[in-house]
């Protein structure tokens, strides 16, 4: 546990990480970790040394996303080394338990367990870690906002009504912890239509952009939602990975591109 001053925790760098971007989203299943693991691998892309961590402990995502299992490896002074895969370093929860177990654990054996992923794993002096948070706004997120020298966070929505009421509820969070928010990512933002190239916005159009402009923030990407990024992520080979030349990677990489425009 870090030391504390004035009764706060003192915010710490992660060792072998030089910058950290958080991934967050008030609500479930918004596609957060899919637009994590995309980011992540458009970074390294873009010429950068990165990693994930997947700080979901009740819902790992990432082992699946980057088709990694498998305990991990101790190094010499007893840190736990990441997996890698598409080369990216990779580190979560869903490693060191078996997907079969579910994790019924008290509140002080989370916290141990979040404390051994964000100080105990040996990255390979990385530019960038990206971290896929769990959803909502309690203990985990919490304990990483105030705990963790963060350089910037990304808030993922859909256009949904209720998903940007739950957006608006992350992005109080970051602001009260100070943590520089990078911008919005709307998710599932609409629908292109394999046959006539139709595009539907079936959630709504103006949701994500109103309450950027309320928050005076940036939408980083609209990705559309596309069949090709949810069977990809269900193999295991993230579309930036399985089509790097294909028009649905460009709105990951673009995302990349601004959050190194506003992080270099
Ligand atoms: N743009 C998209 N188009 C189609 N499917 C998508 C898109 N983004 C994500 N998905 C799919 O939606 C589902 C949920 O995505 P994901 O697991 O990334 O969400 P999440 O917000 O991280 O969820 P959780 O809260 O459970 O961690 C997955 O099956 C994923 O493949």
């Amino acid at each position: 546990m870090p030391r504390m001053s004035k009764g706060l925790p003192i915010k710490q760098k992660i060792p072998g990480v030089n910058k950290i971007v958080l991934v967050s989203s008030a609500k479930g299943g918004v596609g957060k970790s899919t637009v994590s693991i995309n980011v992540a691998l458009s970074l390294q892309k873009l010429g950068k040394k990165v990693g994930i961590l997947d700080v979901d402990l009740f819902g790992p995502s990432i082992p699946k996303l980057l088709n990694l299992s498998g305990e991990p490896r101790i190094s010499e002074n007893g840190k736990l080394l990441p997996l890698s895969n598409y080369g990216l370093e990779s580190m979560s929860m869903g490693y060191l338990i078996k997907p079969e177990n579910p994790v019924v654990w008290r509140g002080l054996m989370v916290m141990k367990a979040l404390q051994q992923l964000l100080f105990e794993v040996q990255w390979s002096n990385l530019d960038y870690l990206v971290v896929d948070m769990p959803p909502g706004t309690g203990d985990t997120q919490l304990t990483i906002s105030q705990q963790l020298k963060v350089n910037g966070a990304i808030i993922v929505t859909t256009p949904q009504d209720i998903a940007l009421i739950d957006a608006v509820k992350g992005i109080a969070m970051f602001n009260k912890v100070d943590i520089p928010l990078l911008g919005l990512v709307q998710n599932m933002s609409h629908y292109i239509c394999p046959n006539c190239h139709h595009e539907s916005h079936i959630f709504g159009s103006k949701g994500a952009e109103r309450e950027a402009k309320n928050h005076d923030l940036e939408i980083l990407g609209s990705i559309p939602l596309n069949e090709e990024i949810c069977t990809q992520s269900d193999a295991g080979k993230p579309v930036v990975v399985s089509s790097p030349d294909s028009p649905i990677s460009d709105p990951y990489v673009d995302i990349a591109r601004k959050v190194l425009n506003q992080l270099e």
